[in-house]
């Protein structure tokens, strides 16, 4: 039997708040090792889009590889939600921006100019679980499947997850599964 999506969303958050701080910082500090063996292996154009960790979530940290992309001269880009709608605008970030906590947690840049949506080669999709298909589960507002549904490219869509995949998750017509998962042992791909 498939899961249902909410069920799922607790059972990961129970295992994200079971990590301790130690823990977690040696899984960060694997996750990064590997996204950036990753990284230089590729071939990429050197736009990304990346999200910025929710710490009191205990999402993976993505400040590392923000630092290695600022290091290694690529553009980078996350994004601002909307208070009224599901939108996100697209926002660049200058190399050594400070940031803030905002809504949600998410940290927000003291500084950021607001842009189009630049046509990035990656992006990096915060999620809670995914399966072995690749399709993702979030915190349910559907943010990210609307800012992918909305964009006229087709970027490579990564994940970053401490946890193996499911089996199998449910997805609706409008999920769109990632391309790969880079956790603390392997990188799955789909
Ligand atoms: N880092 C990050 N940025 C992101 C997302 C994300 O999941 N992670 N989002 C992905 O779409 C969007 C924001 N959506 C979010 C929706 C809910 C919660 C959240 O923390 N929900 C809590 C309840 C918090 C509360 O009510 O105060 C929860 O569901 O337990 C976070 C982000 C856009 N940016
Ligand atoms: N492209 C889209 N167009 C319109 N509505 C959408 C689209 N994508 C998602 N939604 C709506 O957003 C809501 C949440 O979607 P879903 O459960 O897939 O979120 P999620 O993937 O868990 O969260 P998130 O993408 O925010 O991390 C659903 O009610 C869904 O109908």
């Amino acid at each position: 039997m498939i899961p249902a999506k909410e069920y799922i969303r607790e059972k990961y958050k129970k295992k994200r708040a079971l990590l301790s701080d130690q823990d977690k910082m040696d899984l960060d500090q694997k996750i990064k090792a590997r996204a950036i063996d990753w990284l230089k292996s590729g071939d990429f154009p050197k736009k990304v889009h990346l999200f910025l960790p929710i710490e009191k979530q205990k999402e993976v940290d993505t400040f590392p590889l923000l630092e290695w992309f600022w290091e290694n001269g690529w553009d980078v880009y996350s994004s601002k939600i909307s208070s009224e709608s599901l939108d996100m605008e697209t926002i660049f970030l200058e190399p050594n921006t400070s940031f803030t906590t905002s809504t949600w947690g998410i940290p927000f840049p003291n500084d950021y100019q607001e842009v189009e949506v630049q046509e990035f080669s990656l992006i990096f999709l915060p999620l809670l679980a995914y399966d072995r298909s690749g399709y993702r589960i979030g915190f349910g507002k559907g943010y990210y499947d609307k800012f992918l549904a909305d964009i006229d490219f087709d970027p490579v869509k990564v994940g970053l997850s401490y946890f193996t995949p499911e089996q199998s998750l449910p997805y609706e017509s409008h999920d769109i599964p990632l391309d790969f998962c880079i956790t603390p042992e392997k990188i799955f791909t789909f």
